[in-house]
């Protein structure tokens, strides 16, 4: 699904070069969950961004479905990552002024899916996520954890190939974590890839590989 060549992501300062990512390889299969782990400041978020197509690498090639990620132009990147890419943040960013109903239609307007598929993939969520009775509520109107599950409710109600998930339970009491990360397990089972950055040994376990990044490198993949 996704193969990193040779990523490089550096700014410059002064003279030099002040690199985050280096020398990044990377393959990813579809159908696994990989958690991204290391220290802060190793550029775990700017990997993930990477991959989800919010940043662009300084140099190297990457390819996402086979397509030049590296190569084509932003309209169409933007149009893969609408297509097949679901994103959670740590700090959910919802859009305050939207009910719940409406921030998670979101990704389905931007698709131009119809009215009433729209309704229905939105129904169905809601169900799937036990929060038909916050529709109309919002964002401020929720504690944390119900904001995060409205965050991934939004990022999968497209049905994404890929979910990328930066930090997802960062912000949540432990019970909450673990039903955001049980709630990434049947969404993997069910068959999306899914790639998520956490400081967590415990969140990591419910994925199928690690991939450790130092000082950005990848140490272990
Ligand atoms: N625009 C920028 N200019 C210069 N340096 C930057 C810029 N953006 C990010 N960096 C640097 O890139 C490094 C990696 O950042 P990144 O957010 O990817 O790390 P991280 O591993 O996700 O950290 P954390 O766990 O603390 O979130 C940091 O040292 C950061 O200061």
């Amino acid at each position: 699904m996704i193969t990193l060549k040779d990523i490089d992501k550096y700014y410059a300062s002064g003279f030099s070069r002040t690199y985050v990512l280096r020398n990044i390889n990377l393959e990813v299969q579809e159908g696994e969950f990989i958690s991204i782990m290391g220290p802060s400041g190793s550029g775990k978020s700017t990997l993930l961004n990477i991959i989800g197509m919010l940043e662009e690498p300084s140099s190297g090639e990457y390819y996402f479905l086979d397509k030049p990620v590296h190569k084509i132009k932003e309209k169409e990147r933007t149009q893969l990552h609408k297509s097949f890419i679901g994103f959670v943040f740590q700090s959910y960013h919802l859009i305050d002024e939207l009910t719940v109903y409406e921030n998670i239609e979101t990704p389905l307007l931007y698709q131009d899916v119809k009215s009433s598929d729209r309704k229905a993939k939105v129904a169905d969520i809601l169900d799937k996520f036990n929060i038909v009775g916050k529709k109309d509520l919002f964002p401020t109107q929720l504690s944390g954890g119900q904001q995060q599950l409205v965050g991934i409710a939004r990022a999968v109600v497209a049905s994404p190939k890929l979910i990328l998930a930066d930090e997802p339970t960062g912000n949540l009491n432990s019970r909450q974590g673990e039903e955001i990360m049980e709630l990434f397990q049947r969404l993997n089972q069910e068959g999306t890839t899914i790639i998520q950055v956490t400081h967590s040994e415990k969140n990591a376990t419910y994925g199928s590989r690690v991939i450790d990044l130092l000082d950005g490198s990848v140490v272990k993949a």
